[in-house]
Protein backbone atom coordinates (compact mmCIF):
# COMPACT_ATOMS: atom_id res chain seq x y z
CA UNK A 1 0.00 0.00 0.00
CA UNK A 2 1.39 3.49 -0.98
CA UNK A 3 2.53 5.26 1.83
CA UNK A 4 1.46 9.42 2.24
CA UNK A 5 2.81 12.61 3.78
CA UNK A 6 -0.42 14.76 4.10
CA UNK A 7 0.32 18.54 3.78
CA UNK A 8 -2.75 20.45 4.98
CA UNK A 9 -5.04 19.02 7.13
CA UNK A 10 -7.97 21.29 6.04
CA UNK A 11 -11.05 20.53 4.12
CA UNK A 12 -9.77 18.75 1.37
CA UNK A 13 -7.23 16.75 3.91
CA UNK A 14 -10.02 15.27 5.77
CA UNK A 15 -12.22 14.13 2.72
CA UNK A 16 -8.78 12.28 1.88
CA UNK A 17 -8.22 10.88 5.39
CA UNK A 18 -11.71 9.80 5.67
CA UNK A 19 -12.00 8.18 2.15
CA UNK A 20 -7.90 6.17 2.35
CA UNK A 21 -8.73 2.92 1.85
CA UNK A 22 -6.21 2.19 -1.15
CA UNK A 23 -3.63 4.49 0.56
CA UNK A 24 -1.65 4.90 3.84
CA UNK A 25 -1.65 8.18 5.67
CA UNK A 26 2.01 8.08 7.45
CA UNK A 27 2.28 11.84 8.85
CA UNK A 28 0.07 15.08 8.77
CA UNK A 29 1.38 18.34 8.38
CA UNK A 30 -0.43 21.36 9.08
CA UNK A 31 0.55 25.43 10.38
CA UNK A 32 -2.16 24.97 13.02
CA UNK A 33 -1.23 22.07 15.57
CA UNK A 34 -5.16 21.18 16.75
CA UNK A 35 -5.71 20.78 12.73
CA UNK A 36 -3.11 18.27 12.30
CA UNK A 37 -3.61 16.41 15.48
CA UNK A 38 -7.60 15.95 14.66
CA UNK A 39 -6.76 14.64 11.30
CA UNK A 40 -4.26 12.34 12.88
CA UNK A 41 -6.52 10.71 14.70
CA UNK A 42 -8.69 10.33 11.93
CA UNK A 43 -6.20 8.17 10.08
CA UNK A 44 -4.11 6.88 12.79
CA UNK A 45 -1.11 9.12 11.61
CA UNK A 46 1.42 11.66 13.24
CA UNK A 47 0.86 15.04 13.67
CA UNK A 48 3.62 17.54 13.16
CA UNK A 49 3.74 21.48 13.15
CA UNK A 50 7.49 21.45 12.09
CA UNK A 51 8.02 20.83 8.55
CA UNK A 52 11.34 18.76 8.85
CA UNK A 53 10.44 16.33 11.55
CA UNK A 54 7.30 15.60 9.16
CA UNK A 55 9.58 14.50 5.85
CA UNK A 56 11.72 12.18 8.50
CA UNK A 57 8.60 10.29 8.45
CA UNK A 58 8.92 6.94 6.26
CA UNK A 59 6.76 7.58 2.78
CA UNK A 60 7.16 7.99 -0.62
CA UNK A 61 4.57 10.97 -1.66
CA UNK A 62 4.07 14.15 -0.40
CA UNK A 63 0.27 15.16 -1.32
CA UNK A 64 -0.34 18.89 -0.98
CA UNK A 65 -4.00 20.28 -0.14
CA UNK A 66 -3.19 23.19 1.56
CA UNK A 67 -1.90 26.67 -0.27
CA UNK A 68 0.20 28.40 -3.03
CA UNK A 69 2.30 29.44 -0.06
CA UNK A 70 2.50 26.03 0.85
CA UNK A 71 3.68 24.97 -2.46
CA UNK A 72 6.48 28.04 -2.98
CA UNK A 73 8.07 26.91 0.65
CA UNK A 74 8.28 22.95 0.66
CA UNK A 75 7.95 21.67 -2.93
CA UNK A 76 11.68 22.05 -3.78
CA UNK A 77 12.55 20.28 -0.41
CA UNK A 78 10.04 17.43 -1.01
CA UNK A 79 11.44 16.37 -4.41
CA UNK A 80 15.01 16.61 -3.01
CA UNK A 81 14.57 14.21 -0.36
CA UNK A 82 13.34 11.67 -3.60
CA UNK A 83 9.91 11.75 -3.23
CA UNK A 84 7.24 12.65 -6.00
CA UNK A 85 5.03 15.47 -5.07
CA UNK A 86 0.91 16.05 -5.53
CA UNK A 87 0.27 19.59 -6.04
CA UNK A 88 -3.10 20.76 -5.70
CA UNK A 89 -2.50 24.32 -5.19
CA UNK A 90 -1.32 24.44 -8.64
CA UNK A 91 -1.54 28.55 -8.65
CA UNK A 92 2.04 28.41 -7.46
CA UNK A 93 3.26 27.09 -10.59
CA UNK A 94 1.96 30.34 -12.72
CA UNK A 95 5.50 31.41 -11.64
CA UNK A 96 7.62 30.99 -14.92
CA UNK A 97 10.43 31.34 -12.86
CA UNK A 98 9.33 29.09 -9.89
CA UNK A 99 7.98 26.71 -12.34
CA UNK A 100 10.90 25.89 -14.04
CA UNK A 101 12.96 25.82 -11.42
CA UNK A 102 11.06 23.25 -9.67
CA UNK A 103 10.56 20.80 -13.10
CA UNK A 104 14.34 21.36 -13.67
CA UNK A 105 14.72 19.92 -10.06
CA UNK A 106 12.60 17.14 -10.14
CA UNK A 107 14.51 16.20 -13.55
CA UNK A 108 18.06 16.16 -11.39
CA UNK A 109 16.59 13.77 -8.79
CA UNK A 110 14.26 11.73 -11.40
CA UNK A 111 10.83 12.48 -9.29
CA UNK A 112 7.80 14.17 -10.90
CA UNK A 113 5.21 16.42 -9.86
CA UNK A 114 1.83 15.38 -10.25
CA UNK A 115 -1.05 18.07 -10.98
CA UNK A 116 -4.12 16.27 -10.16
CA UNK A 117 -7.77 17.09 -12.48
CA UNK A 118 -8.50 18.73 -9.59
CA UNK A 119 -12.21 20.36 -9.83
CA UNK A 120 -12.32 20.20 -13.77
CA UNK A 121 -12.64 17.79 -16.23
CA UNK A 122 -10.58 17.43 -19.41
CA UNK A 123 -7.16 18.19 -18.60
CA UNK A 124 -6.45 15.05 -20.09
CA UNK A 125 -7.17 15.04 -23.50
CA UNK A 126 -6.64 19.54 -23.48
CA UNK A 127 -3.21 18.21 -23.43
CA UNK A 128 -3.41 18.00 -27.58
CA UNK A 129 -2.90 21.73 -26.70
CA UNK A 130 0.90 20.43 -26.99
CA UNK A 131 0.90 19.19 -30.09
CA UNK A 132 -1.66 21.58 -31.69
CA UNK A 133 -1.76 24.88 -29.83
CA UNK A 134 -5.45 26.10 -29.24
CA UNK A 135 -6.65 29.50 -31.03
CA UNK A 136 -8.79 30.05 -28.00
CA UNK A 137 -8.61 28.55 -24.13
CA UNK A 138 -10.48 30.16 -21.96
CA UNK A 139 -12.37 29.35 -18.20
CA UNK A 140 -15.44 30.99 -17.07
CA UNK A 141 -15.87 30.23 -13.40
CA UNK A 142 -18.99 30.94 -11.05
CA UNK A 143 -19.10 30.64 -7.79
CA UNK A 144 -21.46 31.62 -4.95
CA UNK A 145 -20.48 34.83 -3.46
CA UNK A 146 -19.48 33.36 -0.08
CA UNK A 147 -17.49 31.06 -1.95
CA UNK A 148 -14.84 34.45 -2.29
CA UNK A 149 -15.54 35.34 0.70
CA UNK A 150 -17.57 38.30 -0.30
CA UNK A 151 -21.43 39.38 -0.59
CA UNK A 152 -23.15 40.00 -3.86
CA UNK A 153 -26.66 41.19 -4.93
CA UNK A 154 -26.69 40.16 -8.66
CA UNK A 155 -24.30 38.18 -10.92
CA UNK A 156 -21.01 39.93 -11.09
CA UNK A 157 -17.80 39.93 -13.43
CA UNK A 158 -14.87 40.14 -10.72
CA UNK A 159 -11.83 39.56 -12.66
CA UNK A 160 -11.37 38.85 -16.52
CA UNK A 161 -7.94 38.21 -17.94
CA UNK A 162 -5.36 35.50 -17.73
CA UNK A 163 -4.72 32.65 -15.34
CA UNK A 164 -1.40 33.64 -14.21
CA UNK A 165 -2.86 36.83 -12.76
CA UNK A 166 -6.22 35.67 -11.61
CA UNK A 167 -4.31 33.24 -9.51
CA UNK A 168 -2.71 36.49 -7.50
CA UNK A 169 -5.73 37.73 -6.68
CA UNK A 170 -7.87 34.64 -5.87
CA UNK A 171 -5.25 31.80 -5.13
CA UNK A 172 -7.91 29.55 -3.15
CA UNK A 173 -10.46 29.66 -5.79
CA UNK A 174 -8.70 29.56 -9.36
CA UNK A 175 -6.05 26.83 -9.41
CA UNK A 176 -8.05 25.19 -12.05
CA UNK A 177 -6.85 28.09 -14.81
CA UNK A 178 -3.35 27.65 -13.83
CA UNK A 179 -3.96 23.79 -13.97
CA UNK A 180 -5.61 24.30 -17.67
CA UNK A 181 -2.67 26.39 -18.96
CA UNK A 182 -0.46 24.04 -17.89
CA UNK A 183 -2.00 21.24 -20.02
CA UNK A 184 -2.43 22.51 -22.66
CA UNK A 185 0.09 24.80 -22.95
CA UNK A 186 -0.50 27.96 -23.09
CA UNK A 187 -2.18 30.56 -20.52
CA UNK A 188 -5.81 30.45 -19.98
CA UNK A 189 -8.36 33.42 -20.26
CA UNK A 190 -10.11 32.99 -17.52
CA UNK A 191 -13.72 35.18 -16.34
CA UNK A 192 -14.69 34.71 -13.01
CA UNK A 193 -17.92 35.28 -11.52
CA UNK A 194 -19.99 35.66 -8.76
CA UNK A 195 -23.71 34.64 -8.24
CA UNK A 196 -25.99 34.84 -5.91
CA UNK A 197 -28.30 32.74 -7.32
CA UNK A 198 -26.41 29.52 -7.17
CA UNK A 199 -25.23 27.02 -4.74
CA UNK A 200 -22.69 25.08 -7.06
CA UNK A 201 -18.74 25.92 -8.18
CA UNK A 202 -19.34 26.29 -12.10
CA UNK A 203 -16.01 25.83 -14.36
CA UNK A 204 -17.02 26.27 -18.05
CA UNK A 205 -14.20 24.96 -20.50
CA UNK A 206 -14.34 26.96 -24.24
CA UNK A 207 -11.17 25.94 -26.67
CA UNK A 208 -10.73 26.21 -30.18
CA UNK A 209 -8.34 24.90 -32.54
CA UNK A 210 -7.00 22.72 -35.54
CA UNK A 211 -8.97 19.62 -33.79
CA UNK A 212 -12.24 21.63 -33.92
CA UNK A 213 -14.44 22.81 -30.65
CA UNK A 214 -14.98 22.21 -27.19
CA UNK A 215 -17.05 23.19 -24.48
CA UNK A 216 -17.41 21.85 -21.24
CA UNK A 217 -19.31 22.11 -18.05
CA UNK A 218 -18.84 21.03 -14.66
CA UNK A 219 -21.22 21.81 -12.06
CA UNK A 220 -19.46 21.04 -8.89
CA UNK A 221 -20.74 20.78 -5.06
CA UNK A 222 -19.06 22.69 -2.89
CA UNK A 223 -17.25 20.98 -0.08
CA UNK A 224 -18.93 20.65 3.21
CA UNK A 225 -16.18 22.70 5.20
CA UNK A 226 -14.87 24.61 2.65
CA UNK A 227 -17.05 26.25 -0.07
CA UNK A 228 -14.67 27.67 -2.75
CA UNK A 229 -13.13 24.47 -2.85
CA UNK A 230 -14.77 21.77 -4.83
CA UNK A 231 -15.94 18.45 -3.71
CA UNK A 232 -14.56 16.64 -6.78
CA UNK A 233 -11.13 18.53 -5.99
CA UNK A 234 -10.62 15.49 -3.41
CA UNK A 235 -11.93 12.96 -5.18
CA UNK A 236 -9.57 13.39 -8.12
CA UNK A 237 -6.33 13.48 -5.71
CA UNK A 238 -8.04 10.05 -4.15
CA UNK A 239 -8.31 8.70 -7.62
CA UNK A 240 -4.53 9.72 -8.60
CA UNK A 241 -3.18 7.83 -5.71
CA UNK A 242 -5.29 4.87 -6.33
CA UNK A 243 -4.32 4.43 -9.95
CA UNK A 244 -0.35 5.31 -8.98
CA UNK A 245 0.56 1.60 -9.62
CA UNK A 246 -2.32 0.55 -11.66
CA UNK A 247 -0.63 -1.17 -14.85
CA UNK A 248 -3.42 -0.04 -16.97
CA UNK A 249 -3.58 4.12 -17.85
CA UNK A 250 -6.37 4.82 -18.82
CA UNK A 251 -6.46 9.06 -20.51
CA UNK A 252 -4.13 10.84 -22.42
N1 LIG B 1 -6.40 22.43 -8.39
C1 LIG B 1 -7.69 22.46 -8.08
O1 LIG B 1 -8.54 22.10 -8.90
C2 LIG B 1 -8.12 22.91 -6.74
C3 LIG B 1 -7.23 23.40 -5.82
N2 LIG B 1 -7.64 23.76 -4.57
C4 LIG B 1 -6.64 24.23 -3.61
O2 LIG B 1 -6.34 23.15 -2.74
C5 LIG B 1 -5.86 23.66 -1.49
C6 LIG B 1 -6.55 22.93 -0.33
O3 LIG B 1 -7.93 23.22 -0.33
P1 LIG B 1 -8.78 23.08 1.02
O4 LIG B 1 -8.41 21.83 1.73
O5 LIG B 1 -10.19 23.31 0.66
O6 LIG B 1 -8.22 24.32 1.84
P2 LIG B 1 -8.32 24.55 3.44
O7 LIG B 1 -8.04 26.00 3.63
O8 LIG B 1 -9.59 23.98 3.97
O9 LIG B 1 -7.13 23.67 4.04
C7 LIG B 1 -5.78 23.98 3.84
C8 LIG B 1 -5.04 23.72 5.14
O10 LIG B 1 -3.63 23.89 4.90
C9 LIG B 1 -3.12 24.84 5.86
N3 LIG B 1 -2.00 25.57 5.28
C10 LIG B 1 -2.02 26.62 4.44
N4 LIG B 1 -0.76 27.03 4.16
C11 LIG B 1 0.06 26.21 4.84
C12 LIG B 1 1.47 26.13 4.97
N5 LIG B 1 2.28 27.01 4.35
N6 LIG B 1 2.01 25.16 5.75
C13 LIG B 1 1.21 24.28 6.42
N7 LIG B 1 -0.15 24.32 6.36
C14 LIG B 1 -0.71 25.27 5.56
C15 LIG B 1 -4.31 25.75 6.13
O11 LIG B 1 -4.12 26.52 7.30
P3 LIG B 1 -4.80 28.02 7.33
O12 LIG B 1 -6.27 27.81 7.36
O13 LIG B 1 -4.25 28.64 8.56
O14 LIG B 1 -4.33 28.72 6.06
C16 LIG B 1 -5.42 24.72 6.24
O15 LIG B 1 -5.42 24.08 7.50
C17 LIG B 1 -6.13 25.17 -1.54
O16 LIG B 1 -4.93 25.85 -1.90
C18 LIG B 1 -7.14 25.30 -2.65
O17 LIG B 1 -7.13 26.56 -3.25
C19 LIG B 1 -8.94 23.62 -4.19
C20 LIG B 1 -9.86 23.17 -5.09
C21 LIG B 1 -9.55 22.82 -6.45
O1 LIG C 1 -12.71 23.90 -6.29
C1 LIG C 1 -12.94 24.64 -7.25
O2 LIG C 1 -14.06 24.72 -7.81
C2 LIG C 1 -11.85 25.44 -7.86
C3 LIG C 1 -10.92 26.04 -6.91
O3 LIG C 1 -11.25 26.35 -5.79
C4 LIG C 1 -9.55 26.29 -7.37
O4 LIG C 1 -9.24 25.97 -8.52
O5 LIG C 1 -8.76 26.81 -6.58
Amino acid sequence: MIKIGLLGCGNVGRIIAAHAESIQIVAVFDIIPGRAEELAALCHARAYTDFDAFMQEDFSIVVEAASVDAVRRYAEAVLRSGRDIVVLSVGALADVEFRERLIEVAGEVGKKIRIPSGAIIGLDNLKIGQISPPEKLLLRTTKPPASLGMAAGTRTEIFKGLAHDCIKLYPKNINVAVALGLAAGRDADVELWVDPGIERNIHEIFAEGDFGDIYVRVRNVPSPDNPATSYMAALSILTLLKNLENPLVVGT
